[in-house]
């Protein structure tokens, strides 16, 4: 089965900032977590991709079709989600519901009312009453109610207490599990990704630094393995030791 997701030499020019010739590709039945550190270029890499921000240059290939060139028909089978945009921040969650609703031709109800249940969201509330966590809920049963093939998540688990994380983490591996779905998310909190990714893509400066399954991406960091390392690298200590702050605590 083909990639659902292909990313080739996708650049963006910001002002004091360039994504550049960010290439990367997602299979099907994988979770994939991009990491990097604060403004290394993840949420722009995302926007890029969805045509949120527009690419200077660059192709992205979304189940098979060229998305810049498809996006109202890829948009039906890909779910996302970006945290820290306060849309409709006075409307009732019945009512942005009822407006995204009306938006997916395979909205599932029965779907959205589980998941509502399962997060313990109140839909007679406002979207600004809510709690970091609960928006971050919310934007997710959204993306998880019109049965797509493809998710694109920008940090999905930050703000979520460790249960809410484990939910969310457990309903990630859940949707892979048929071989014939993707998810593809952001992340700060690399433990997540210890436990569910299959894939890393790690960004650093606007540039792809390594993209791979778990095991060649940890083993490609060997070298920054030292004498007092016992076992292999976690994924935090990678990032630490690359972006040259892994501070030795038996030193201070
Ligand atoms: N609309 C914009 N205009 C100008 N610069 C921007 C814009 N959006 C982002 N940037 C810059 O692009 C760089 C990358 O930002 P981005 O949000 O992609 O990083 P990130 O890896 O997602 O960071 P974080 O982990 O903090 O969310 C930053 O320097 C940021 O200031």
């Amino acid at each position: 089965m083909n990639d659902l997701l292909q990313v080739e030499h996708l650049n963006k020019l910001y002002p004091g900032f360039t994504l550049k010739d960010v290439s990367f590709s997602v299979k099907p039945g994988h979770i994939m977590g991009l990491i990097g550190k604060n403004g290394a270029g993840k949420s722009t890499t995302l926007k890029s991709i969805l045509n949120m921000v527009r690419p200077e240059s660059g192709t992205v290939t979304m189940l098979g079709k060229d998305f810049y060139g498809h996006e109202k028909k890829c948009k039906q089978d890909i779910g996302i989600v970006f945290g820290g945009i306060d849309f409709y921040p006075l409307k009732k969650l019945s009512a942005i519901t009822a407006v995204t609703r009306r938006f997916y031709k395979d909205w599932d109800q029965e779907r959205y009312n589980d998941y509502l249940r399962q997060f313990s969201l109140d839909e007679s509330k406002q979207f600004r009453s809510l709690s970091n966590g609960m928006k971050v809920k919310y934007l997710l049963a959204l993306a998880l109610s019109h049965h797509a093939t493809l998710y694109l998540l920008d940090e999905p688990t930050s703000g979520l207490d460790p249960v809410s994380r484990d939910e969310i983490l457990h309903i990630f591996t859940r949707i892979v599990k048929d071989g014939k779905r993707s998810v593809l998310f952001s992340t700060h909190i690399t433990s997540d990704l210890d436990r569910c990714a299959d894939d890393i893509t790690y960004i650093k400066n606007g540039t792809v630094l390594k993209s791979a399954d778990k095991e060649t991406f940890l083993h490609s960091f060997e070298h920054l393995r030292t004498d007092r390392d016992t076992g292999p690298l976690s994924l935090e200590k990678i990032m630490l030791r690359t972006e040259g702050s892994d501070i030795d605590e038996t030193a201070l």
